[in-house]
């Protein structure tokens, strides 16, 4: 288990023993996980609907702890615990298997576990919400292959994700408003597409639509943003310029980077996860990680 610092947790739903114990404690094994409760089939709960600010007075917009889960009896995930810091940009890395991409179906909700604790904020759980509540709530996830709509403009695609966002109510053929106009401007500045607004998202370059992809997502400002494999693919040069892109990110989001580059995970890298067997085998800087014999074993050693 890694060793997190101690987060001091107050009394109340979840405080004390009950929902950040042991691992926020520091006090090394946790107790038996709750079970999961089953996910709720009535419409968005209004504090969902109205995207609450999430209470990180503990410093953690993401908590994890306890997650187990199996597939067919095989555990993909075991004993799962990680804390992400508001604001933080994290990269996590592992060898193929090791549970990276089931980490982040979970958080999104796309994959229930069988166990454990999953909480956005130091309030919302996650796991009583569906896969569209949690996006609703300020989730976003970029999946390796870039999903733009290949015949719409550049321009077109950004507006279209802010049409997607559910608080934003404006009707299809409705024209944009200077606030609107705005923000499509100043994600188009983020991702470096300035000048190309124009041009249907199908003829540009392979980064370039990973780019805007993201763009799409902060269309939406997300919270958090899960991104997985963004430089798979990429030029040398496109990779330095999304190594910066995210970089920029983090402070106003939290961004969690999944990535096999260890070049580019070494570019970003404040703190690094090492995921293996679905557990959190080391955690700490890039140097940290890379003089862990433990990691070094498992995972860099095979010269990944
Ligand atoms: N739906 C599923 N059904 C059965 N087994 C699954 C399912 N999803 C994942 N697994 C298994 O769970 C383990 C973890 O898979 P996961 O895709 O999370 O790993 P990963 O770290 O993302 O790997 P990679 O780096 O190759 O993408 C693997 O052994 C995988 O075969």
């Amino acid at each position: 288990m890694s060793q997190q610092p101690p987060i001091p947790v107050p009394a109340g739903p979840l405080g004390g023993s009950s929902a950040l114990p042991a691992v926020a404690a520091g006090l090394g094994e946790a107790p038996p996980a709750a079970p999961v409760p089953a996910v709720p089939r009535e419409p968005l709960p209004a504090d969902v609907r109205d995207r609450p600010v999430p209470d990180v007075s503990h410093g953690a917009i993401l908590y994890l702890e306890g997650v187990n889960v199996a597939f067919d009896g095989f555990k993909a995930i075991n004993d799962l615990d990680l804390s992400i810091d508001d604001g933080e940009l994290r990269c996590i890395i592992g060898p193929n298997g090791a549970g990276k991409t089931t980490m982040m179906d979970i958080i999104t909700g796309k994959t229930r576990p069988d166990s454990g604790q999953v909480y956005f904020g130091q309030t919302v759980n996650l796991l009583e919400l569906r896969e569209a509540q949690i996006a609703q709530l300020g989730i976003g996830r970029k999946f390796q292959k870039p999903t733009v709509f290949q015949g719409h403009s550049v321009f077109e695609n950004l507006e279209l994700a802010m049409q997607a966002d559910k608080r934003v109510r404006r009707s299809l053929f409705a024209q944009l408003d200077a606030g609107q106009r705005a923000r499509i401007d100043e994600v188009l500045g983020i991702i470096g597409l300035r000048g190309h607004e124009r041009r249907p998202a199908g003829a540009l370059s392979h980064g370039q639509k990973q780019w805007l992809e993201i763009g799409m997502l902060l269309m939406q400002n997300p919270r958090v943003l899960l991104v997985d494999e963004p430089v798979a693919g990429m030029t040398e040069q496109e990779t330095a310029q999304t190594a910066e892109l995210l970089v920029s990110l983090a402070g106003k989001h939290s961004v969690i980077v999944v990535e096999h580059d260890m070049a580019f995970v070494r570019s970003i890298a404040r703190k690094v996860t090492v995921l293996h067997e679905g557990h959190v085998l080391a955690e700490g800087t890039m140097d940290q990680i890379q003089a862990n014999p433990k990691v070094v074993e498992v995972y860099l050693g095979e010269g990944a």
